[in-house]
């Protein structure tokens, strides 16, 4: 099966552009979700994420504290890399799981923020970057996002790749910079992918 990772800086449109993909009836994992999701759910993981960033981790009623995490990793980059080194493998282990229940589809996309950060990119076939100019980003993402300053954005997307290395090791992009179409684009490149798959296929 061919596996298109998707990403894209914070605020560049990633998740409004996998929705389109799932319209077309393309299975998408969401690294992030399925990330909270394991940081919920697994025990072991939860025991290590207690014993690293305290029990304020998980809030009263259990849940993930969310705001508390992003405040000592964002800006922190040795906190940031002990949170990574706990979460990244199980969210390896759960694509992998995620992936034998999608066998029958032509292809999937596999949505992270971190693509080359981590190892992400190592499991997919090719790289779909969605690209928008910094200050549009970050004007979406003070949108989208009320707890968050201008301040706390920027040192997300300082602890991020640079747009031009995130272009150049994708191997397709997608303009969302407001000058562009989003959903012409879509639909060339789900063409573009269901050739590539049924090439895949047919060796
Ligand atoms: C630290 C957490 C709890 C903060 O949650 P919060 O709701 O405040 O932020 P949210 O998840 O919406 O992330 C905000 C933006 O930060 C970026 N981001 C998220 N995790 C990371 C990271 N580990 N390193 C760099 N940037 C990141 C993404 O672009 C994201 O859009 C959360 O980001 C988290 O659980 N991160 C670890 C899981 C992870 O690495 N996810 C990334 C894909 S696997
Ligand atoms: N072409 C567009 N026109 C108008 N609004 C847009 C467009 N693209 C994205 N947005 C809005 O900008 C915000 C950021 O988009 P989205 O959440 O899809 O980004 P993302 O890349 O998934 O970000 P993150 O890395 O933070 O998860 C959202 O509120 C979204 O609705």
């Amino acid at each position: 099966m061919l596996k298109i990772g998707i990403t894209g800086g914070i605020g560049s449109g990633k998740s409004i552009v996998c929705r389109c993909f799932q319209l077309l009836d393309v299975p998408v994992y969401d690294s992030d979700a399925r990330a909270k999701w394991v940081m919920h759910g697994d025990p072991e993981l939860r025991e290590g994420l207690i014993s690293t960033f305290g029990p304020n981790t998980f809030d009263a009623q259990g849940n993930l504290d969310r705001p508390y995490l992003a405040q000592r990793v964002f800006h922190n980059q040795e906190e940031l890399a002990k949170l990574n080194a706990l979460v990244h493998p199980q969210v390896r282990k759960d694509f992998h799981r995620w992936l034998e229940a999608h066998a029958q589809a032509p292809y999937i996309l596999k949505e992270a923020a971190l693509m080359f950060e981590s190892t992400a990119y190592t499991q997919v076939d090719h790289v779909l970057t969605v690209s928008a100019p910094v200050a549009l980003r970050q004007k979406r993402t003070l949108a989208r996002d009320p707890h968050r300053t201008a301040q706390d954005i920027d040192a997300i997307i300082h602890k991020q790749l640079p747009e031009e290395e995130r272009l150049r090791r994708s191997q397709f992009v997608l303009y969302n910079d407001d000058r562009q179409l989003v959903l012409p684009q879509v639909i060339q490149l789900h063409q573009t992918f269901l050739g590539l798959a049924s090439n895949s296929s047919h060796h």
